[in-house]
């Protein structure tokens, strides 16, 4: 059976084990990695966060993805990759539409009501059996509407769709499926989803997972992964690789999921969790909150670009923890982690180099105290030491761009090995060079799932 393909798809057969789970195992066994594993997870109703565009007619509106290559959008009313109930919010919406005579957002005049919707499904309901969590998984739904903010004229309608919603889908109806309903305002006429402008319309405020052995809050301003089970798989191997004590920095950390949990399983002295989307802060705030008093270590949450001044995040951690977008990690990063990686055999001089470098940073952060940066537990001060890096994990959800960052990284150790003489120990982090051990967590259903491929490589 073949469908109309939206731009979620890029594999149709053969999902258990998928043709690149071969090109990964023969990629890392060419770097020496012997113990590449693979796990698909779910296959089916694993997605628990969509963001669908809505186009068409109020009469037939259109919910779903870009035909690829296009801005087509591709109704997938009962897409086998959506959590269930974000399946069921959809088919809501959509009576909601039709019944209200909402607009579909038009790209070409820039006119309409409804430009896009967030569904994200928590699954960390207490007052159920654990069993019965994720299939009663509540959906938070965020519209995107065609307006300056909630005073321009097509407000009410706005507000008569939330409240459809919320009748026929909230705590009073059978089955309860909205967990709660926001606004953001978005009226430019570029590709962004969102717009700056957020409000917090019915239902619940807070929206809490359980991954990692922490709880966890994500507004819908915030990144969060779509793959909540492989997250959580994935969070608890990544916990195996961190020493205990260690100190971290999580680049691209989003609300600090990655951090916070690390901080919290492995006992760390530190953590640093660095984001530039500042609409991360009152999640990772949140998030800490509430965890148990027990956790001493220092955790901080800095609103800051990780391709600017890299080398200032990477001092005086020992483990390097980054989650880039597709498109991988800035290149001044890979540069900085190159450099210290080469400068491994000289630490003392680039540590004293980098003392210098390392102002602007701690500058930085007390200017960003009022606005930007969070930070909690013992006073970060006492944390500043000038050790290096040993080792890097890389979550990748761009294979392309991870094998780019590598094939550079193993023709640098090829030229070095060459220079230096290729019996001597290599020691330090290197940037996916020596490959000890690789662990792949894939989603293979969707093309959308390509950005779900986890590789979590360690480096010693
Ligand atoms: C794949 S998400 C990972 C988020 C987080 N690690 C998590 O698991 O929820 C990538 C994150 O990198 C952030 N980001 C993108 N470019 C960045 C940059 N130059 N500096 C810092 N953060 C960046 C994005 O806003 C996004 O939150």
């Amino acid at each position: 059976m073949g469908w109309r393909p939206c731009s979620g798809c890029t594999h149709e057969f053969n999902l258990h084990r998928p043709n690149i789970v071969e090109e990964a195992t023969n990629f890392f066994k060419s770097h020496g990695v012997s113990d590449f594993t693979f796990d698909s997870c779910r296959l089916w109703g694993w997605r628990c966060r969509a963001k669908l565009a809505i186009r068409g007619l109020s009469e037939n509106p259109l919910i779903g993805l870009y035909e690829e290559g296009t801005h087509n959008v591709v109704d997938i009313p009962q897409c086998k990759a959506h959590h269930p109930n974000i399946n069921a919010a959809v088919e809501l919406l959509r009576k909601g539409i039709k019944e209200l005579n909402i607009e579909p957002y038009d790209e070409d005049q820039g006119t309409g009501d409804l430009r896009y919707v967030q569904m994200a499904v928590t699954t960390y309901d207490t007052s159920l059996p654990a069993s019965q969590r994720y299939r009663n998984g509540k959906v938070q739904v965020a519209l995107v509407w065609n307006s300056r903010n909630e005073k321009s004229s097509n407000s009410e309608k706005l507000n008569d769709l939330a409240n459809f919603l919320w009748r026929n889908g909230g705590p009073r109806s059978n089955p309860h499926l909205i967990h709660s309903v926001w606004a953001n305002f978005q009226t430019s006429t570029n590709n962004i989803i969102f717009g700056n402008r957020w409000r917090h319309l019915l239902g619940e405020r807070d929206f809490w997972e359980h991954v990692g052995g922490i709880d966890i809050s994500l507004d819908p301003s915030s990144f969060g992964q779509a793959n909540t089970r492989a997250f959580d798989n994935l969070l608890r191997k990544l916990h195996k690789y961190v020493p205990y004590g260690a100190s971290v920095a999580d680049l691209y950390a989003g609300a600090g999921v990655i951090g916070i949990s690390l901080a919290a399983n492995r006992k760390c002295r530190s953590v640093k969790c660095i984001e530039i989307n500042k609409e991360s802060r009152p999640s990772f705030q949140k998030t800490i909150n509430r965890l148990p008093n027990s956790i001493e270590g220092s955790i901080s949450w800095h609103n800051a670009d990780t391709s600017i001044n890299p080398v200032s995040w990477l001092v005086g951690s020992d483990v390097i923890v980054v989650d880039p977008p597709r498109k991988g990690l800035d290149s001044s990063l890979v540069d900085a982690l190159r450099t210290i990686s080469s400068h491994k055999p000289s630490l003392k001089s680039l540590s004293s180099n980098v003392k210098e470098e390392k102002r602007p940073w701690i500058l930085r952060e007390r200017e960003q105290a009022k606005e930007g940066s969070v930070h909690v537990g013992r006073d970060k001060t006492v944390e500043d030491s000038q050790s290096l890096p040993e080792k890097l994990i890389y979550i990748s959800c761009g294979w392309e761009s991870f094998k780019e960052c590598s094939k550079g990284a193993s023709r640098k150790r090829n030229l070095e090995r060459k220079r230096r003489n290729s019996c001597e120990e290599q020691s330090g982090m290197d940037l996916a060079l020596n490959f000890e051990s690789a662990v792949s967590v894939c989603q293979t259903l969707c093309k959308r799932v390509a950005s779900y491929e986890r590789v979590l490589v360690k480096d010693e």
